[in-house]
């Protein structure tokens, strides 16, 4: 790699090259600061005609504001290591590739966007296969400066392995880089097998099987900033769903695509799944187990179908003092009826009622007409009596009550007589295990169930009848609105000529945003029924059967992008093989891509980690890592823990040297264990979600999935080994990038010395 200091090493030719990148590099950034400026100046002014004009002028005026301050907050996303890439061609031609496509204003293209087919060579080309490629090379940027410039040159005299690391300086520096708690893009240096999963095509289910810090988050994050730019109109409209395991995962992860210059990304965790619902509850891995059974769809069907019930004999009903009955058989029919039309619970109850009414309206016109007390023109008075009378009422509500799937959910778990009438396959202690407390918070594997039941029950307003249509047509109104308003805006732009205001390009992108904003990113996540064009699903080995069928629902196209490694699977209800986890929902309609090698963990500590693992019996795929490290694995044999944890502390914090350290431990041991080190080192110290900010960090496994850290330091390793799974030592032992210490005063599990 060619350092710009010190540069009393560089030849003459090298430092020419520097200063000519240099220039380059700091033209781009004037014209970043050109369009910025721009778009500032358009901001300012639809701001300054806010106040004055119509209803309808203004909102136009807001369409126009939101357009400009998205294109602005794009352009500031973009700000650091704006330019990465240079490709030389045989054709003379130097292309620029950065983290959006830049052109002067004539036109003349200064700079290509990542994810555009031009720039597809920059990650692709090998010295075997050139394609065209004459040099590729890598800028390194800080501060707006090119620091280093680094080139690969595919001569083909200079034949290499097909292998080799791309960029292997810009690779290396970025891996030894400080990490800081969240999550960074790698656009500079994304190697050939995770650029071809990243462009593979949209269509079908695409599993990306892959060993710890293969960099499957990093791939998944690029695919769907990939995916919305290739195909931007399908999937603008749609939207792309973004699922992870935790709510800290998804803290780590949030800034990435922004800094790819995306924000149409609905980005969710497990308990987040069904809108309305906020899992934060918690529950022994047992019980998450059997919720996530497949069976529970069945379990849940028979909830539903259990609330409509035969009564055991005739009743008799009293409206307005006559009194009719309601007999067993009457009821049968009118449900065999209700449930031949096929619709879910509440709205064939619709039909089951309007039944019902009619016949016992007959009855009540008979008998009044035999009494002749009346006749038949007040037969409209009879049925609204029958209607309003109360004993009809709560007898069509026994006999078929309209349901919240919270309500169904709730009730199942809290009455053991309907879990047993619905569940006969559990034993009597599975029954048990699952039973609930009314109001409890809801957990992440009660979210599939209520989902499963909302897709069975159907809207509740159905039974309402008026109070949906209502709603219905409100939520028409808001669309044929918003149409409106992109017309308006369309008119508007025609009218001032479009003279370098905005492009053609602006209102292209503007409508996207606009349609965005009105569907995917606000409409799905409080539409159950909203089906994504995509589903990006990380950590994909944790979700039990009842997961993927919610998953599944949510894209019925299947259009899946899954990314996950089976051996670190930890939930009790996770895969243990992506065959097993995955032909229910697709079939063989899958395909399997690998990445092959570990950019997080250095070797020495990967291979303990894959030793463990082999001596525990689990099959893992061990990636190659990219690099040796300075340290093997540290190993204390210690008497008291949090005694030795303490005295550990400082020469970790200085081994990692303003790094982040992550202390790992089993969840009854978390709350102890950041309570003596916050009395230590006070307001550095953070622990559970969200807290990933402070440099010393206090987590469990489960919390530690997908994260990564300088420093990691796991305290009893062998309680973090259970029944055969591994998955949670392993998940532990891999997240560090540079430095790995046990303390363990118990036996160590077997494997991790070599
Ligand atoms: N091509 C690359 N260039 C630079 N850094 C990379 C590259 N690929 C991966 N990395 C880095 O390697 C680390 C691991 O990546 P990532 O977290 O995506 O791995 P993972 O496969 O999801 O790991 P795990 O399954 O262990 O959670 C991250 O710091 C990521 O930025």
């Amino acid at each position: 790699m060619l350092e710009a200091e010190p540069t009393h090493h560089h030849t003459g030719k090298a430092r020419e090259e520097l200063a000519h990148e240099r220039e380059y590099v700091a033209g781009l950034y004037a014209r970043l600061d050109e369009l910025r400026e721009e778009k500032l100046e358009q901001l300012g002014e639809v701001r300054r005609n806010t106040a004055v004009g119509s209803h309808q002028n203004r909102s136009e005026r807001d369409a126009f504001a939101s357009l400009y301050e998205d294109r602005l907050a794009q352009l500031n996303a973009v700000d650091d290591r704006l330019v990465f890439g240079r490709l030389d061609l045989d054709s003379g031609e130097q292309r620029y590739i950065g983290r959006i496509g830049l052109s002067t204003e004539d036109l003349k293209q200064l700079m290509v966007d990542w994810r555009a087919p031009e720039a597809g060579t920059f990650y692709q080309a090998t010295a075997f296969e050139r394609q065209g490629v004459r040099r590729r090379r890598h800028l390194i940027l800080q501060n707006r400066q090119v620091k280093a410039i680094e080139d690969d040159v595919l001569d083909p005299q200079m034949l290499s392995d097909s292998e080799a690391l791309q960029g292997e300086g810009a690779l290396l520096a970025a891996l030894n880089s400080k990490r800081t708690g969240r999550m960074s893009d790698i656009v500079g240096t994304i190697q050939a097998e995770q650029d071809r999963v990243i462009r593979s095509p949209l269509a079908g289910a695409l599993v990306v099987q892959g060993g710890p810090g293969t960099g499957k988050t990093a791939v998944a994050l690029h695919r769907a900033a990939y995916l919305l730019y290739t195909h931007r109109d399908r999937l603008k409209s749609a939207g792309v769903l973004l699922v992870g395991p935790s709510s800290s995962f998804m803290t780590y992860i949030e800034r990435v695509l922004p800094s790819l210059g995306e924000t149409g990304v609905v980005m969710a965790n497990l308990g987040r799944l069904m809108p309305g619902i906020n899992a934060v509850g918690t529950e022994a891995p047992e019980i998450a187990e059997i919720k996530g059974r497949a069976l529970m769809a069945t379990v849940i069907g028979r909830a539903v179908g259990n609330r409509q019930r035969i009564p055991a004999e005739d009743r008799v009903l009293d409206v307005e003092g006559q009194k009719i009955v309601l007999t067993p058989k009457q009821v049968r029919r009118a449900r065999d009826k209700a449930r031949a039309t096929g619709k879910p619970h509440n709205e064939a109850r619709l039909t089951f009622v309007k039944i019902l009414l009619r016949e016992l309206t007959e009855q009540l016109t008979e008998i009044v007409e035999g009494k002749s007390i009346g006749n038949s023109a007040d037969r409209s008075y009879l049925a609204e009596d029958v209607r309003a009378s109360r004993d009809v009422r709560i007898a069509l509500n026994l006999a078929w009550m309209p349901m919240s799937p919270e309500k169904l959910v709730t009730e199942l778990f809290a009455k053991p007589a309907l879990l047993e009438a619905a569940a006969p396959e559990l034993g009597a202690a599975e029954r048990e295990a699952l039973y609930r407390e009314p109001g409890r918070p809801w957990t992440e594997a009660d979210v599939p169930l209520l989902d499963e039941a909302a897709e069975l029950l159907g809207e509740l307003d159905a039974s309402g009848g008026r109070d949906a249509a209502a709603r219905e047509a409100e939520r028409k109104r808001d669309i044929a609105n918003a149409e409106r308003t992109l017309e308006n805006v369309q008119q508007s732009l025609e009218d001032v000529g479009v003279d370098g205001v905005l492009s053609a390009e602006d209102l292209a992108e503007h409508n996207a945003v606009q349609a965005e904003q009105f569907t995917a990113a606000e409409r799905a996540v409080l539409d159950r029924n909203w089906a994504f064009g995509h589903v990006v699903v990380d950590e994909a080995q944790e979700l039990s059967a009842m997961q993927w069928r919610l998953l599944v629902r949510r894209c019925p196209m299947k259009s899946f992008t899954i990314v996950g490694d089976i051996a670190q699977t930890s939930a009790a209800a996770g895969a243990s093989s992506w065959q097993q986890a995955l032909s229910p929902h697709f079939g063989d309609r899958w395909q399997l891509e690998e990445l092959t090698v570990n950019y997080r963990t250095p070797a020495q500590i990967a291979e303990a980690a894959a030793r463990m693992a082999n001596a525990a019996g689990q099959v893992v795929s061990a990636p190659k890592a990219v690099r040796d490290g300075v340290w093997p694995p540290i190993i204390d044999r210690v008497a008291d823990l949090q005694q030795a944890l303490l005295t550990a502390m400082p020469e970790e914090l200085a081994a990692v040297d303003g790094g982040l350290l992550a202390v790992i431990a089993a969840p009854h041991r978390v709350a102890g264990l950041a309570k003596a080190l916050r009395a230590e080192f006070g307001k550095r110290v953070g622990h559970g979600a969200g807290s990933l900010e402070q440099d010393i960090v206090v987590i469990d496994p489960h919390e530690a999935k997908g994260l990564e850290f300088d420093g990691v330091v796991i305290v009893e390793p062998a309680e973090l080994v259970s029944a055969g799974r591994v998955g949670d030592l392993y998940v532990a032992m891999t997240r560090p990038t540079q430095r790995l210490r046990l303390l363990s005063s118990t036996a160590l599990p077997a494997g991790i010395e070599s």
